[in-house]
């Protein structure tokens, strides 16, 4: 009956990565005794997006199996890599980039941070907006100072589960840089590497608006896993993002998809939905994935300014809803990106 619980299970496909469980190396443990199966699945990532529609398609293959009577499914998740690890310990970089400022791109970072850490990763947030450092704000630390560990590594803050790093926390308040390109690269490196990380699913990096030397900077020196694009719907704000697309196309880091911010907006008295840059507009961005369509609301700018991400501090609202959803397509793509160039036959995790 082994036998026949095991091929019951080659027949079930990973929705998105369109390969058996058992060929892709997902199923840690199957077992069946007194006609109950014992099923456990690794994920490719704890946010994943198909976790409900695995488990239903689990159970309906073993319960075929003549004497399954019931089937007990339990899930754990183990983060893959095409490749080499971007760095030593940390498996995929993410970057979060926008053509123009202000159309919430740190927000949207933060945010998929925060949900992919509470899902259960390991993640750290980059804030590479040297310009403008918002991220330290946005989650309750601006306050705090970065130290140097035993090894003379700087140790990343700590904040909602998230491992953090942000120019906020090393220069005095409210002070501007002033930094030309050599200098932003080193400071961009050692961020990098100069860093206690320790082991991480995945590096987020929130980057300055546009396409400058931060970003050319981080795309050539390390093994970037692919990029987020966060654009409001109205053109022009979409042409902006189209020349961040193209930055990115040409330095070879994969588009994973586009989030549009603003997208659309509930009046709080009248339930009224008013799309007031154009909902949809991103689709012209052509062919890339949405990764999700967040509204206008006023408690995710409420809970930014309160240092705690809207989709902790209101995990039910449209908005925290739609960047959850946004931070799970991600880790999806993450993983079919990752799975994409390795062979057929996997071992068993
Ligand atoms: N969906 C949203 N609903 C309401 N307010 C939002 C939303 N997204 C972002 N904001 C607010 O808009 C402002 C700008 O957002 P944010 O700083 O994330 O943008 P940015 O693109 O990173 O800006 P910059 O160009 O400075 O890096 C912030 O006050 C933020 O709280």
């Amino acid at each position: 009956m082994r036998d026949a619980l095991w091929a019951a299970l080659k027949t079930v496909n990973d929705p998105e990565l369109h390969r058996d469980l058992v060929s892709l190396g997902m199923i840690e443990r199957a077992e069946v005794g007194g006609g109950v199966a014992q099923v456990k699945v690794n994920l490719t990532t704890p946010a994943c997006p198909l976790k409900g529609q695995i488990e239903g398609d689990v159970r309906s293959a073993v319960l075929a199996v003549p004497g399954i009577k019931e089937v007990v499914v339990t899930f754990g998740a183990m983060v893959r890599t095409g490749g080499q690890p971007a760095l030593p310990g940390v498996k995929h970089v993410l970057l979060v980039g926008s053509g123009k400022g202000g159309v919430g791109k740190s927000s949207v970072a933060v945010n998929i941070a925060a949900s992919l850490a509470r899902d259960g990763a390991r993640v750290g947030l980059l804030d590479a907006d040297v310009y403008g450092p918002s991220v330290a704000h946005m989650l309750g630390r601006s306050a705090e100072r970065v130290t140097a560990n035993a090894e003379r590594k700087m140790q990343p803050l700590e904040a909602h589960g998230i491992r953090f790093l942000s120019m906020a926390n090393l220069s005095p308040a409210g002070q501007a840089l002033v930094w030309r390109g050599p200098m932003l690269h080193s400071a961009i490196q050692q961020f990098l590497k100069d860093a206690a990380w320790g082991d991480l699913d995945y590096l987020i990096v929130d980057l300055p608006p546009g396409t400058g030397d931060v970003q050319l900077s981080l795309t050539q020196t390390i093994q970037v896993t692919g990029a987020v694009i966060v654009t409001t719907p109205q053109d022009v704000a979409l042409i902006d993002a189209a020349r961040a697309i193209d930055m990115f196309r040409k330095a070879s880091v994969p588009v994973l998809g586009v989030v549009e911010n603003m997208s659309y907006f509930v009046a709080p008295d009248t339930g009224l939905t008013y799309d007031l840059f154009g909902r949809g507009g991103s689709q012209k961005l052509g062919g890339l994935p949405l990764l999700g369509e967040v509204p206008l609301d006023m408690e995710v700018r409420k809970d930014s300014d309160a240092g705690e991400p809207a989709v902790l501090a209101h995990p039910d609202s449209a908005a925290a809803q739609a960047l959850t959803g946004v931070a799970r397509a991600l880790a999806g793509r993450v993983s079919v990106q990752a799975l994409a160039d390795l062979p057929d036959q996997l071992p068993v995790v």
